[in-house]
């Protein structure tokens, strides 16, 4: 199976001659994996996310069938492509999730906000995905997708619902094995965790979704370029 480009690309978009000034424009190129159980509406995203910003438009929904491995699509931006990987969210797939996270820039969470049944599930997944020591710092989304079901929960909803899912497994945790130290890291990833709600059918809130992807991918690309030359 194929594994992400490489963590930074730099992909030449044009060379030109302006009034004797040779100008170059380069596009930089970042990866954002697509995770959530099956059924959460991931690929429906990014078909979606294709439409909005490709000419060619992306597979209508009555086309998407379960993903088994992982889908790929590229967008534009002012300087910047955005390489988005779909993976599979069944059980038996998730395994290969970790494969793509050396390589990644953002990953969004996708939740279906309105599958009370499988919360539990969910959060148990995010959970783990959030506490991957090899993602910390890597900017993370949390969508509360299928907002045009009235059943669905809302995005406050959602983010109460994980912290008390959260505290009632460290509760548990305490019982069993006494006080345990919260990991400082994961903590912070928690306080400063974003959760947007969208329609990946309709589409509503996607746009406002991938500038948050922009924005924090360039903003994390600088705090590196500090860091190096520190
Ligand atoms: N009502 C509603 N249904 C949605 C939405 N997004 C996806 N769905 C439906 O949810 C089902 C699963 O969507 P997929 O995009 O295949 O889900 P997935 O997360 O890619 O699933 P896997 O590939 O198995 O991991 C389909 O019937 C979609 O039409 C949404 O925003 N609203
Ligand atoms: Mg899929």
């Amino acid at each position: 199976m194929a594994k992400p480009e490489p963590r930074l690309g730099w992909c030449l978009q044009y060379v030109s001659f302006d009034q004797g000034v040779l100008r170059i424009l380069y596009e930089e190129e970042f990866s954002v994996i697509i995770l959530g159980l099956d059924g959460a509406g991931k690929t429906t995203l990014l078909e979606k996310i294709k439409t909005l910003y490709n000419d060619t438009p992306g597979l209508a929904p009555d086309k998407i069938g379960p993903t088994v491995g992982q889908n790929m699509g590229k967008i534009t931006l002012p300087s910047t492509i955005l390489q988005f990987w779909d993976l599979g969210g069944q059980r038996g797939i998730r395994s290969i999730w970790h494969r793509y996270y050396d390589d990644c820039h953002a990953v969004v969470f996708v939740l279906d906000a309105q599958d009370r049944e499988r919360l539990g599930e969910g959060w148990e997944v995010f959970d783990s995905v959030l506490s991957s020591p090899k993602i910390l710092g890597v900017p993370l989304l949390l969508l509360a997708n299928k907002q045009d079901s009235p059943q669905s929960l809302s995005v406050e909803e959602i983010r109460n619902g994980y912290e008390e899912w959260y505290q009632s497994k460290q509760d548990a945790a305490r019982r069993q094995y006494g006080d345990e130290i919260e990991l400082e890291q994961r903590r912070d990833r928690f306080a400063s965790l974003d959760v947007m709600g969208i329609s990946a059918l309709e589409g509503t809130g996607v746009r406002a979704a991938v500038d948050w992807l922009f924005i924090r991918v360039q903003n994390s690309r600088r705090r590196d370029e500090r860091d190096d030359g520190r």
